[in-house]
């Protein structure tokens, strides 16, 4: 079926939170003393924002077909991002069916290998990917759900990632995630204020609630081995993303070596099918994490869901909001989604990627009906209102 044919791409930088989630104001829950890999710094100690966690900002991708028809999507990337569009990806857009979607993914992939691979690259490639599919299913009146085989459930079920998993379960939410406080910097009594705090908030919850630990990488294989084995007298759901995503060996030891009944989890940093099957035949993990907006899109995406299938893993996206939510409804093996609580309390819930979407879904106590979802494409609009910035023209 051919389609009006693609006349333009542009790419936009947006600042203040949105798809780049990390570029909040000082006092929010997500830039406060959480370990990283910068923790053994000390002046990079207290705010990811001083090490540039938001240096990025949010790339807003646009195509726009021959009658008008404009899809779009956001992601992490800003003006770097924004170049490799305008200047290198565009040119495999433009003049294509927009149902030709593999084909230019596959050129968007190869013709960038050079110099791309993972990270950046990938997410731009991830942006142009999501616009694609949103065009598309503006063009067909379907929304992208409808176009991936159909929703397998009637309603998406979310865990809350958060400062407050205890208000989490309040408001409905089938588990709570915390960041990880304390880094390997601050030695044996860091480690056991970390595993104090998830004592206090497994006290909070009761027995039944998910509790969940982030590390954001900051870990090394010894440290995360004893944290997770202390950390499970309180009944430690997962331990997520503790190593650096280079370190395939030290997951795979480190998924040996925890306590039996605890998950380990990761890939939220990680790219394409070629990374995750790293991941997954090394038997790095229990649940693969791809950040639709940053593992290649949502072309990719499906591959690296059906080679998790395959190995009998689930795929429980990282953030991603409407992308991770059209995904997941189609999925059997993507049971539940992540709910990033973006107010900065964590007290009450706000849309994922606020402010930079309208009509953006959310979950009402702790669930979101597929009914939702049933709109062309991913069923968001851009708020044009905010001050889109497009600093290169191809
Ligand atoms: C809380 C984590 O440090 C990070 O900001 C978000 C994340 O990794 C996740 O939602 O997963
Ligand atoms: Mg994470």
């Amino acid at each position: 079926m051919t389609f009006p044919k693609i006349i333009d791409v542009r790419a936009y930088v947006l600042r203040g939170g949105g798809a780049d989630y990390h570029d909040q104001s000082s006092g929010h829950w997500i830039d406060d003393n959480i370990a990283t890999p910068m923790s053994k710094y000390p002046n990079y100690r207290e705010s990811r924002r001083s090490f540039g966690i938001n240096a990025l900002g949010t790339l807003v991708v646009e195509v726009e077909a021959a009658n008008g028809t404009i899809g779009f999507a956001v992601t992490t990337g800003g003006e770097p991002a924004a170049y490799i569009v305008e200047k290198h990806l565009s040119r495999f857009i433009k003049g294509q069916n927009p149902a030709d979607i593999e084909i230019m993914w596959d050129q968007m992939y190869f013709a960038s290998q050079y110099y791309g691979r993972k990270g950046l690259v990938i997410n731009a490639i991830s942006g142009v990917d999501l616009a694609l599919w949103d065009l598309l299913g503006r063009l067909r009146q379907e929304p992208v759900h409808a176009m991936i085989g159909g929703a397998v459930r009637d309603e998406l079920s979310f865990y809350a990632t958060g400062s407050r998993p205890d208000l989490a379960k309040e408001m409905g939410f089938i588990g709570g995630k915390m960041p990880l406080r304390y880094a390997p910097i601050e030695g044996n009594a860091g480690m056991q204020k970390a595993v104090d705090d998830i004592g206090e908030m497994r006290s909070r919850v009761g027995d039944d609630f998910w509790l969940m630990l982030d590390c954001w990488m900051a870990l090394d294989l010894d440290y995360a081995t004893r944290l997770a084995i202390a950390a499970h007298e309180h009944k430690l759901k997962w331990i997520e993303e503790a190593l650096s995503p280079d370190d395939y060996w030290g997951y795979q030891a480190l998924k040996k070596a925890v306590p039996s009944g605890m998950l380990v989890t990761t890939g939220e940093h990680e790219a394409t099918r070629w990374g995750f099957r790293m991941l997954l035949e090394m038997e790095c993990c229990d649940i693969i994490q791809p950040d639709v907006g940053w593992c290649g899109g949502l072309t990719e995406l499906l591959k690296i869901s059906s080679l998790a299938d395959a190995h009998g893993k689930l795929v429980i996206p990282h953030g991603s909001s409407v992308y991770s939510y059209h995904f997941v409804a189609t999925r059997h093996n993507s049971p539940f989604a992540e709910f990033l609580m973006m107010a900065p309390n964590s007290d009450k819930v706000v849309p994922m990627f606020s402010p930079q979407l309208i009509g953006e879904p959310v979950p009402k106590n702790g669930r979101l009906s597929i009914s939702e979802l049933d709109k062309p494409g991913f069923g968001v609009e851009l708020d044009r209102t905010l001050n889109l910035h497009r600093p290169y023209k191809d």
